[in-house]
């Protein structure tokens, strides 16, 4: 029988710094490993603000792979005509700039969470994505974590009956009293404090559970509740909680809330998601980002545990190629948006953002927002 050649995508990276490293990593994983065999990965350009930056991270990323171009410019891979798709690695308050100067150059663009600093950006990216028919996704990995596809099959398959409410929480301990102010976990400029860098991930769980169920048919949460605490360090926060309530509409019927929290100052839980249905829960292991387990719990009528059900995974790798399968295919299918991380869900998340920030007084600094 004769088999089709997997589609190449060959990828550009902009910047050298961790999650730039990982990402690569994953790229060089083979695909075969977790069952992937319509599509491969080539790492073809990485670009620096320092070209010996960039050669150094080929050297210690891949191995000083000699066909790799080192760019000591981001625009030096935006022009390159071997780049497919630009993965943007920067932090936080340089996507929009970042990811626009790719779309404008005609590369297919994956960009870090969260995907801009505001919704007023992000719009306007997508106008620019449009406007230069190219592809474009927030790299929201956890959303094509294995995991994901098969939990949603028992959450909404019905048996679990309706969902009624979850918590998702994502802490991490920075050690922030001895982290320079500027660090970008810390530093305004550049985004910093809890909500932008970790409240990506309880929201993708909410996104998950409560958006897309099939009762909700799309519809965005009717009251966002926000509240930060922030660190006399530089005043980001350092704790921020936000409670999403999905009320009945015209179209839809899904009435459940989320409570979603998140902070730089404490480490996290485990279980680090529940989400209660009326006839039973399920209870997704830390960290949320990439969770390795999920667990079912049925009750009878009284609410007593009558079966348990737990799923494990496993693959080669720290799990962030899955969403680079998903650009690949996108891409090849002649697609500008991805359905499982759609624009409309980033859209939703910065305009959950920026509810949050404005209900917590939090704002940026004068000139880090390009589009207000
Ligand atoms: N999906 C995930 O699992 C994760 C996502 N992230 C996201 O990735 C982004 C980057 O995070 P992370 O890799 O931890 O950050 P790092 O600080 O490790 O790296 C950021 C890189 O961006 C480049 N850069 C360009 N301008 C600046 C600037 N003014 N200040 C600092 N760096 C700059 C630098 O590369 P160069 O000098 O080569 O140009 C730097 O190495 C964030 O938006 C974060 O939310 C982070 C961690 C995990
Ligand atoms: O995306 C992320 O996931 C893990 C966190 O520790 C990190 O700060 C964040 O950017």
């Amino acid at each position: 029988m004769a088999s089709t050649a997997p589609t190449t995508l060959r990828w550009g990276i902009v910047s050298t710094g961790w999650i730039a490293s990982v990402f690569v990593k994953d790229l060089l994983v083979d695909p075969k490993t977790r069952d992937v065999h319509d599509v491969v990965h080539k790492v073809v350009a990485i670009g620096s603000r320092s070209v010996e930056k960039a050669q150094e991270f080929i050297d210690t990323y891949a191995a000083g792979d000699k066909s790799i171009k080192a760019y000591g410019t981001y625009e030096g891979v935006y022009s390159d005509p071997n780049v497919d798709a630009i993965y943007v690695g920067t932090p936080h308050t340089l996507h929009y700039i970042n990811a626009r100067d790719a779309l404008k150059a005609k590369k297919a663009v994956l960009c870090e969470k969260p995907v801009t600093s505001n919704a007023a950006e992000l719009r306007s990216l997508l106008a620019i994505a449009k406007e230069n028919n190219v592809f474009f996704m927030e790299a929201l990995w956890t959303r094509f974590q294995p995991l994901v596809k098969d939990l949603k099959k028992i959450a909404e398959g019905g048996s679990l009956g309706e969902v009624i409410m979850m918590q998702a929480d994502l802490c991490a301990d920075f050690g922030v009293e001895k982290l320079s102010k500027s660090h970008r976990i810390l530093n305004p400029d550049l985004g910093g404090g809890a909500l932008l860098d970790l409240g990506p991930y309880p929201l993708v769980w909410a996104i998950i559970a409560l958006y897309e169920h099939p009762s909700n048919n799309g519809a965005r949460p009717s009251v966002i509740n926000g509240s930060m605490i922030k660190t006399p360090l530089t005043n980001v926060d350092s704790n921020t909680s936000f409670t999403l309530s999905f009320t009945p509409t015209s179209s839809s019927t899904l009435s459940a809330q989320a409570n979603l929290t998140c902070a730089i100052n404490v480490r996290g839980n485990d279980p680090s998601v529940t989400i209660r249905y009326r006839h039973g829960t399920i209870h997704v292991a830390a960290p949320p980002y990439c969770p390795k387990w999920f667990k079912v719990e049925y009750f009878d009528d009284k609410g007593k545990i009558v079966r348990e059900e737990k799923r494990v995974y496993e693959y080669v790798g720290g799990g962030w190629h899955f969403q680079a399968d998903e650009v690949a295919r996108c891409i090849r299918d002649g697609k500008i948006e991805s359905e499982g991380w759609g624009w409309d869900k980033s859209l939703l998340e910065m305009d959950i953002f920026d509810e949050v920030r404005r209900q917590g007084g939090y704002v940026f600094p004068k000139g880090v927002e390009q589009v207000v």
